[in-house]
């Protein structure tokens, strides 16, 4: 398949980085975050023609994409098809580099960064890679010795990653999260002022049975008075099954850093973008990590933050409607606790994440 590009590249002077991040916000809102801190440099993206960076990219940066897909676990057919894939889409992106006479890639992991690394080694680029995730992903284990550095959003990840330079600098969150903490502003949903409110997110795409949980759950919320707000994600066929004046169901929500701050207590995935996040809203959470996440590694994020004193973390499988529906009571009955929570959360923000990796991309990146 050939390489495509959504607009056409620029010519200048100033260091050139190719950006590889794709698929879900967790990928897509760091990498974003992170080159808003470089503005001296010109920037272009590496995805692939179906994911969400298709609709975050092409208004701010050249967006070319590649076809490429995960790796599988065992070996078989199917895993050579996706070797010569890979083959073939290193070969594509070493032309971009090459054409595009670029200094180095930026990428924050997953599989767009596998012929991302590849390629620029090839070529003796230099490659940072950002890692968000407690257990960094396979790509980052295997390849993470061809990066010059490797950026990580837990101190912890650094032991799954001996042969790595890493470097701790959390995790960059949208420049909406630090303009929201000097100075928040009204949110534009029409929630009195002092209800008691939980917000339910599950990442990016939303969590189908996590919002089934909380439907069940909601009615004895509403009576306590409380209100909540859902993210149900776009593919929950029961998305508008609830209706009640304290409850407002959105597919997604823009302003997450208005929204978590004025949260009394979030139901959440445990994607890292989403707790890193939690954590610089200083948010007490409940944390269901998604079962079927690459080798579990929410459940890594999670338990960091649950240790941290900053979450309750709860596997979907044991957790029920009735579990659910009485710690959240009890929890919002609760102000020492959620306070103490929200400390703890406020612990674990790092919140000039963006401007620390941008700043080490500027050491190692340059013309
Ligand atoms: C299912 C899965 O494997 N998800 C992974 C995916 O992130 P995934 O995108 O699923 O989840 P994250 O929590 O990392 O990020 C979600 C992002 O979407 C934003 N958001 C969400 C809902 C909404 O209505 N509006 C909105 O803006 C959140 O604020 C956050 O910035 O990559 C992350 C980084 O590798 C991993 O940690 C996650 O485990």
């Amino acid at each position: 398949m050939p390489l495509a590009t959504t607009a056409g590249s620029s010519t200048s002077s100033r260091p050139k980085l190719l950006v590889a991040a794709s698929g879900t916000g967790g990928h897509l809102f760091p990498a974003l975050a992170t080159v808003e801190q470089l503005p001296d440099y010109d920037i272009e993206w590496l995805g692939v023609p179906d994911r969400l960076e298709t609709q975050l990219v092409p208004d701010r940066y050249s967006l070319h994409t590649i076809a490429v897909t995960g790796f599988q676990q065992r070996l078989g057919l199917g895993s050579l098809k996706i070797f010569s894939r890979l083959v073939g889409s290193i070969l594509q992106v070493r032309q971009l580099l090459r054409q595009g006479q670029f200094q180095g890639v930026f990428t924050t992991g997953g599989y767009i960064a596998a012929p991302a690394i590849l390629a620029a080694r090839s070529l003796g680029l230099p490659v940072i890679l950002h890692e968000s995730n407690l257990l960094p992903g396979k790509v980052t284990r295997w390849l993470s010795p061809f990066c010059r550095a490797v950026a990580i959003g837990f101190t912890d990840s650094a032991q799954y990653l001996p042969r790595a330079q890493t470097v701790h600098v959390g995790t960059p969150v949208r420049s909406q999260f630090r303009s929201a903490l000097a100075e928040s502003q009204p949110l534009n949903l029409p929630i009195p002022d002092g209800a008691p409110l939980i917000v339910v997110v599950g990442g990016s795409q939303g969590a189908v049975a996590v919002n089934r949980l909380v439907r069940q759950c909601a009615p004895a919320w509403f009576d306590a008075g409380i209100w909540v707000v859902h993210l149900t994600g776009e593919s929950d066929p029961e998305a508008k099954s609830l209706s009640h004046p304290q409850y407002l169901s959105l597919p997604f929500y823009g302003d997450m850093a208005g929204i978590l701050q004025r949260a009394n207590l979030v139901i959440s995935r445990a994607g890292a973008g989403t707790l890193t996040e939690l954590a610089v809203t200083q948010s007490p959470a409940i944390l269901i990590p998604y079962p079927y996440a690459a080798e579990d590694h929410q459940t890594y994020n999670a338990k960091a933050f649950a240790q941290a004193g900053a979450a309750l973390l709860f596997q979907q499988n044991e957790l029920t409607a009735d579990l659910l529906q009485s710690k959240v009571l009890y929890l919002l009955q609760s102000p020492d606790v959620l306070g103490q929570m929200a400390e703890a959360m406020g612990k674990l923000a790092i919140v000039d994440s963006a401007e620390q990796l941008a700043d080490l991309i500027q050491t190692l990146i340059k013309i």
